[in-house]
């Protein structure tokens, strides 16, 4: 299981890295890197093994972030109420955002990263929607339209396969300047 310690940070070059392409059926060690991901979101996410295990509660691991340059993330977007099933959960691989809103998303909050452990205060501006496309596990390919915040977790993830960071998106003249139309989300 991924302790912090396991987790890349920023300056650690893979971080800035395209990451390659997964190929299928997937091999052992890709098999057990995805269950691995998605256990650390999940126990991340348990009040009490996050403060037994010292985590960051997480919503999304991409591979480089555990130190492997491939095209695969795990996201786990809780609902609003614990009792729902999750807004959005899958281990998403060679993701592609095939169509984009014209309009932005940011949130009210600002971005961190789990591989940045400075505060870069200022708005992120994201689309407000998406239509992912991406494989799974078993190779399975979906189509999915995602908005508001688990879009903003998607293509937080989806930036990490691609070498940039949150911060790379902020205004450094006007951080908590967002276009004119901005959905911001909180
Ligand atoms: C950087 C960190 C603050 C740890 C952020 N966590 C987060 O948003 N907490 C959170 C939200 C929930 F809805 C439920 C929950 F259990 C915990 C996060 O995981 N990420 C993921 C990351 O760094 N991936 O590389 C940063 C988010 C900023 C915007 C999208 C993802
Ligand atoms: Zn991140």
């Amino acid at each position: 299981m991924y302790l912090m310690k396991d987790i890349t940070r920023d300056g650690n070059p893979v971080l800035r890295k395209r990451a390659a392409k997964v190929s299928f059926p997937l091999s052992d060690e890709d098999q057990k890197l995805a269950k691995d991901m998605m256990k650390y979101l999940e126990v991340s996410q348990d009040p009490e093994l996050c403060k037994k295990y010292k985590l960051r509660a997480g919503v999304g691991l991409a591979a480089p972030q555990v130190g492997v340059s491939k095209q695969m993330a795990a996201v786990l977007v809780p609902a609003p109420d614990e009792d729902e099933k999750p807004l959005f959960k899958d281990v998403i691989i060679n993701p592609v955002i095939v169509s984009e809103s014209v309009q932005y998303g940011a949130l009210t909050e600002g971005e961190g990263c789990l591989s940045v452990d400075k505060d870069v205060p200022g708005y992120v501006p994201r689309h407000d929607r998406i239509t992912l496309r991406y494989q799974d596990v078993n190779g399975e390919t979906h189509k999915v339209r995602l908005k508001h915040y688990p879009a903003i977790v998607c293509q937080h993830e989806i930036d990490h396969l691609h070498g940039v960071l949150f911060y790379d998106h902020i205004n450094k003249d006007q951080p908590f300047e967002a276009p004119a139309d901005t959905v911001m989300i909180s």
